[in-house]
């Protein structure tokens, strides 16, 4: 079990340790009652979805444990506002600092540069987590089953919900869709299918196809990783998925934002 997601998995057992030193479920509770009411995330990509739009949330992240440095340049705000420009639906910020060499300012200053709805992205174990998202501006979280027994998953989900947060709940096989689906969280999940197998880095487009036939009708599904051209894009449209999360390939170009409207325009 010495995969990078259980590695991951030990340092933020770390980290909620420090977090859960420096304040309490209270304390953090009051610094998510001053925030802003949340952007509305699912709401943004159904409205782009139902406009006839691929519906994306652009990914900032500076590096990643597969890629290593992906973005030497790199101004969280200054991308998020080329994004914005671009046509994206909502924006995923990397908060992770050791594995992903991100932060909880450059949530921050990418979300404060633009009217868009903001998911912090990272490895969420704790209540305490999901507190602090919602006190550093988060719209929505990420819930990674593959991390998630079901009962924690559900606690955790409720207590984003609470906070007004959206919640992406991310699968990677049925195994893990089948434990989402029985935690019954409710109608209307938002499920983000990993084409990136989290334990071996192994991306393929055909985890989301083949997951498909497999989810009951009535949730939104997110298509993740390892989208790079337009025909991509188009080829998962084809299939009915109209909602996409993009970094790398994005990331890569000198304006991540001028990438993103070349990888959904049509022709
Ligand atoms: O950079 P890509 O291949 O376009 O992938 C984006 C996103 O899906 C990926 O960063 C991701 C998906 N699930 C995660 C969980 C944690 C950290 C990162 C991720």
């Amino acid at each position: 079990m010495n995969d990078i997601l259980e590695r991951i998995l030990t340092r933020k057992r770390e980290e909620v340790a420090l977090l859960r030193k420096q304040h309490t479920a209270a304390s953090l509770m009051q610094l998510a009652q001053a925030q802003s009411a949340p952007r509305g995330f699912c709401a943004g990509l159904r409205a782009m979805a139902d406009a006839g739009k691929p519906a994306v949330i652009a990914e900032i992240k500076r590096a990643s444990p597969s890629k290593g440095l992906i973005r030497p340049d790199f101004d969280p705000a200054w991308i998020a506002g080329e994004y914005e420009r671009g046509g994206a639906a909502c924006l995923s910020i990397l908060t992770d600092e050791d594995y992903f060499q991100g932060s909880a300012d450059d949530f921050k200053a990418a979300r404060n540069a633009t009217a868009l709805p903001a998911i912090r992205k990272d490895f969420i174990i704790d209540e305490l987590q999901v507190i602090e998202s919602r006190a550093i501006g988060a719209d929505c979280i990420l819930l990674i089953a593959a991390a998630l027994p079901p009962a924690r998953l559900s606690v955790l989900h409720r207590t984003a919900r609470e906070l007004g947060m959206d919640v992406l709940i991310e699968v990677h096989d049925r195994s893990e869709l089948n434990a989402v689906l029985g935690a019954k969280l409710g109608p209307g999940l938002l499920i983000g299918i990993n084409n990136r197998n989290l334990r071996s880095f192994e991306t393929r487009l055909e985890t989301t196809l083949d997951l498909l036939p497999w989810l009951p009708p009535g949730h939104e599904v997110v298509t993740e990783s390892g989208i790079g051209t337009p025909a991509d894009v188009q080829r998962m449209l084809a299939a009915g998925v109209q909602r996409f999360l993009v970094g790398e390939s994005l990331m890569r170009q000198p304006n991540p934002g001028v990438a993103l409207k070349r990888l959904v325009a049509t022709s």
